[in-house]
Parts: structure tokens; C-alpha cells; sequence
């Protein structure tokens, strides 16, 4: 199935959507922005909750637009739920499965056969988004649309329920557009991630690349990367540019930057760190020293901010916990710290 999104727009008052261009191919797009910037809007439009002033929504070919939300074949979950309270579990699903065997299924597949005689009232958080989640797949839908599902889970819960949507989403071959706001739940579920800003399109690509390649400053903010730093090139050579941030000059695998004055962004994941210098460190490329000034335990990994020679800001490392112990960090251990030039990313500075 493929999903084409072509010149969309909407206006509600101040608030401009698009124009807005997305394909979607079977797979989850992980839909991530900022509170207001249009993410239930373009799900709404695909399901046709709302219209367009303009633009054409195409599934496989055929135009959506104009058409009502019961026959576009698109399936849709709330953050709030939608069931209807005074039918039980089992017959909220059934009103949209064809057969009693299909609810059986569903009920299986999500864990739910426990509790399908509950009315919706004295489900729990967890156990009402799965029924929803069962009824809106008994519909069979073409392309399922999620709107931050798990966004009033309990962590615990909501880290289960993530790591089996993971594992249901695979098995759905079909577009899945999940709306979140928070970047973990993005990353750990989407296969691509669209970044939506003012209600337009900042980046889109596969999560790796979006998160590591960030297009702008914002992208890379919003996807947890705070390393970013002033600099400027200070030479072209057949392994890349070389840059300079403070004192510090850095050799990169990058070959097409235009401009001088730029912004160097490294990815948390792909700084590394050891103890102490080793008498050959001075060799290794992109070997700088960091005194550390804070470190945050976030559960499956740590954050270690450091200062470092080119100043302020600090740059941070997340390293997982059987690296972490073995560097016994307080504050103000010094650390040697070494970035790959394949490491580091360039984007142009806007000033
Ligand atoms: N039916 C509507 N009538 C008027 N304004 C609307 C309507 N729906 C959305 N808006 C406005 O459009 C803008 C985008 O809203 P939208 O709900 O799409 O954002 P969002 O990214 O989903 O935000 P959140 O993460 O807070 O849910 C907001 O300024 C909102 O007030």
C-alpha cells in the first residue's frame, strides 16, 4: 500500500497546515512534533475527521478527498479512546469484525482474552488502548492512523505496550502513521521518522538518518541531540573537511559542506569515551580530553556531560551501563574523549 500526500493544506484561523507532500509505504512513520504543530491535524485529514481547503490524499492510487471516513479504509486510535462505554469489551470489537472468530484473534494477538466481558469504565489505561486498538483493527484497515495511544500510560506500562505495538506493527503490512511527541517512543517504533514544525514538514527519512543526519538545528534538538557547536571549515582534503570549534580542530567524513561557517552536530550514541590517555592516544584522530561536570542515570543508558577544551557548551555522551561502571565517572573525572569523523554531521549555519 502506498500513501501519497500531495500539496495538502488547511487553515484554522492563525494556524496554516502545509502545503504538505508525504509518501508513506507500508511500514511505521513515526510522526513527531511539538505540541500544535499540526500532527492530529494531518491525521484527521487522512481519515477525513477533517477536509482540506486543497490538495489530494491518494491510497494506492485512489483519491481519498471528498470521499467520507467510513469508506476510505483508514483505521484511527486516539489518545482518548473511543469506545462505546456501555458495550463490553467483546462487543465493542465485534461491532466492527465481521466474525466472532476475528474477535477471538484479535483478542489473542493483544492479549486480551481475560478481559473482553469488561465494560470500557473499569478497564485500565493499558488494557483500554488494546481494546481500541483490537477494534480498530477489526476493521481492516488499509492504513492505521495512531494519535499518542500510550500517552497516558503509567512508564512501566507504557514501555510494555511500546515494545509489543513493536512487534504487532511488524506483522501489519500496511502504512501506520503514529503520532507522539516524545522522541524515545518515535525512535523505538518508527521505521521512519516525520519531523512536523508550524505545521509543515521539516525532515523526513529513516529514523537513523533523521536522528543522526539532522537537517536543522530544530530536528536535531527535538530528536534529543543538544551537541551541536559553532565552527568553521578551515580546510577541504580527499578524507573530508576539517573543522574548528574553539581550539579544537576535527577531522570529518564530509565532503559537501559550501559554506564556512557551520554548525557541527554529534550524536550522543557516537561519542567514545575510556578512562584515561593511553601513550599512542595523541594518534588517534579526533582525540580530545573532557572533564566530566554532570551524569544523568536515564534507566538504559547514562548521560555524561563533559567540559572540553573549545568551552562551552558542554558536550554530552550516552554510554550504556556496562560501559558506564567500568569508567567509575563522578564529577570532575577527566575522560579521554574520541569523535570518528564519520561521527560528525554538518549542517550549514543560519546565524
Ligand atoms: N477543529 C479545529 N478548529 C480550530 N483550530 C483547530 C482545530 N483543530 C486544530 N486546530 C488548531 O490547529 C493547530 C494544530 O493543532 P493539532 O491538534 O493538529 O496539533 P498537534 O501537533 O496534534 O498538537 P498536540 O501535540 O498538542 O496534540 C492548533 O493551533 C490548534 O488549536
Amino acid at each position: 500500500m502506498t500513501l501519497n500526500l500531495s500539496d495538502l493544506s488547511k487553515t484554522y484561523g492563525q494556524f496554516k497546515f502545509g502545503p504538505f507532500d508525504l509518501r508513506v509505504e507500508d511500514g511505521v512513520l513515526a510522526v513527531l512534533g511539538p505540541s500544535g504543530s499540526g500532527k492530529t491535524t494531518l491525521l484527521s485529514l487522512i481519515a477525513g475527521i477533517t477536509e482540506p481547503d486543497s490538495g489530494s490524499i491518494c491510497l494506492n492510487g485512489r483519491e481519498l478527498v471528498g470521499h467520507p471516513l467510513e469508506n476510505r479504509d483508514v483505521g484511527m486510535v486516539f489518545q482518548e479512546g473511543a469506545l462505546f462505554p456501555h458495550m463490553t469489551a467483546r462487543e465493542n470489537i465485534a461491532y466492527a469484525a465481521t466474525t466472532a472468530a476475528r474477535v477471538d484473534g484479535l483478542a489473542a494477538t493483544l492479549e486480551i482474552e481475560d478481559i473482553l466481558n469488561r465494560s470500557p469504565p473499569v478497564l485500565s489505561g493499558g488494557e483500554y488502548q488494546r481494546v481500541a486498538l483490537a477494534r480498530t483493527l477489526a476493521t481492516d484497515p488499509a492504513v492505521l492512523l495512531l494519535d499518542e495511544p500510550l500517552s497516558s500510560l503509567d512508564t512501566p506500562i507504557r514501555r510494555r505496550l511500546r515494545d509489543e505495538l513493536h512487534s504487532l506493527f511488524e506483522s501489519l503490512d500496511i502504512p501506520i502513521l503514529y503520532v507522539t511527541h516524545d522522541q524515545r517512543t518515535a525512535t523505538a517504533l518508527g521505521d521512519r521518522i516525520a519531523i512536523v514544525r508550524d505545521g509543515m514538514l521539516e525532515q523526513v527519512g529513516d529514523s537513523s538518518t533523521v536522528v543522526e543526519q539532522p537537517a536543522t538545528e530544530f530536528v536535531a534538538r527535538f530528536t534529543g541531540n543538544e551537541n551541536l557547536f559553532e565552527g568553521s571549515v578551515i580546510e577541504h582534503s580527499e578524507q573530508g573537511v576539517t573543522v574548528r570549534v574553539g581550539d579544537v580542530e576535527l577531522q570529518t567524513a564530509t565532503s559537501n559542506i559550501g559554506q564556512s561557517d557551520i554548525t557541527v552536530c554529534i550524536h550522543p550514541s557516537r561519542v567514545e569515551i575510556k578512562p584515561s590517555r593511553a601513550p599512542d592516544d595523541e594518534q588517534i584522530i579526533n582525540t580530545i580530553t573532557g572533564t566530566v561536570t554532570r551524569w544523568l542515570n536515564e534507566g538504559s543508558e547514562y548521560q555524561i556531560e563533559m567540559a572540553t577544551s573549545w568551552g562551552s557548551p558542554a558536550l554530552t555522551a550516552s554510554v550504556h551501563p556496562p560501559v558506564f561502571e567500568r569508567l567509575t565517572i563522578d564529577t570532575g573525572t577527566e575522560l579521554q574523549i574520541m569523535i570518528p569523523p564519520s561521527s560528525i554531521h554538518l549542517m550549514p549555519n543560519r546565524g
